[in-house]
């Protein structure tokens, strides 16, 4: 039973980019308003979650994002994961394509500067980087998620467009995790038709594994 008091228009066949945006406005104050305590116990919550899902068993190259705008922090988990061998990445927005992403790596001693959105990222060094391809993971960072495979993030299509691949070589798609405070669950999303849909969700309390939509 889902009790999120902010769900969108479940059944429209053509929602207007107008819904799309109130919902991702008001998720964001959503997340925004939690506290830093609140904060603090979801990135501890969601570490643990990440830490028992199957999919990560076995990941060696895993990208990450640097918590912004109340998203979920997800380097708790990180923390410990690298304990274990597991290399992170950061997205870096590619300065040739506009509007995609590269994924370079993190490490503790990794110099970060703010990109034009002020979150902060890596340098580019051309050859370092990491084919998204050559990912076994993802953890995206979500405004909103259903129980479909359907994700909100913050506008750009950055990871719409980095991971556009995956629609004709499913067998090089890393696995495409998204990571979310559990109140940012709403009931469906319209699905747009660029929209990369998500295997699996992981929130601070729960892990979503997705349901295929005409099952429904
Ligand atoms: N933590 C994190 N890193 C990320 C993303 C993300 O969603 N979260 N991205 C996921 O794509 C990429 C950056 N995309 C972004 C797209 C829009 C905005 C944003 O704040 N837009 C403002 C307007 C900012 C401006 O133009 O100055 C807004 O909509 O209010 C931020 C990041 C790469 N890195
Ligand atoms: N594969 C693609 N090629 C070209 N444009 C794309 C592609 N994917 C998405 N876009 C464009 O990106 C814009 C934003 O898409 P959308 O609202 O779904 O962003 P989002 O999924 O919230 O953002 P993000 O992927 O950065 O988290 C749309 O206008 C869409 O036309």
């Amino acid at each position: 039973m889902l009790t999120n008091v902010v769900s969108p228009q479940p059944f429209e066949e053509h929602p207007d980019s107008q819904s799309r945006s109130n919902l991702r406005k008001a998720l964001r104050k959503k997340r925004r308003s939690l506290s830093v305590e609140e904060q603090q116990i979801a990135a501890d919550q969601l570490a643990l979650n990440l830490l028992k899902h199957p999919d990560l068993f076995r990941a060696r190259h895993v990208a990450v994002y640097l918590p912004n705008d109340g998203e979920i922090d997800p380097q708790v988990y990180v923390h410990v994961a690298r304990r274990r061998g597991i290399q992170f990445y950061l997205p870096v927005l590619h300065p040739v394509h506009r509007g995609r992403l590269v994924f370079s790596p993190f490490t503790n001693g990794t110099e970060l500067t703010a990109n034009r959105f002020g979150i902060p990222e890596p340098p580019f060094h051309k050859g370092l980087e990491r084919p998204p391809w050559a990912l076994d993971a993802v953890l995206f960072p979500l405004v909103g998620f259903d129980g479909f495979g359907g994700r909100l993030g913050m506008g750009g299509g950055f990871y719409d467009r980095t991971f556009a691949f995956t629609r004709i070589r499913p067998r090089l798609a890393p696995k495409l995790i998204g990571l979310a405070h559990d109140c940012q669950k709403v009931l469906e999303l319209p699905l747009e038709p660029w929209d990369i849909p998500l295997h699996s969700v992981v929130t601070d309390r729960e892990r979503y594994r997705m349901k295929a939509k005409s099952f429904r």
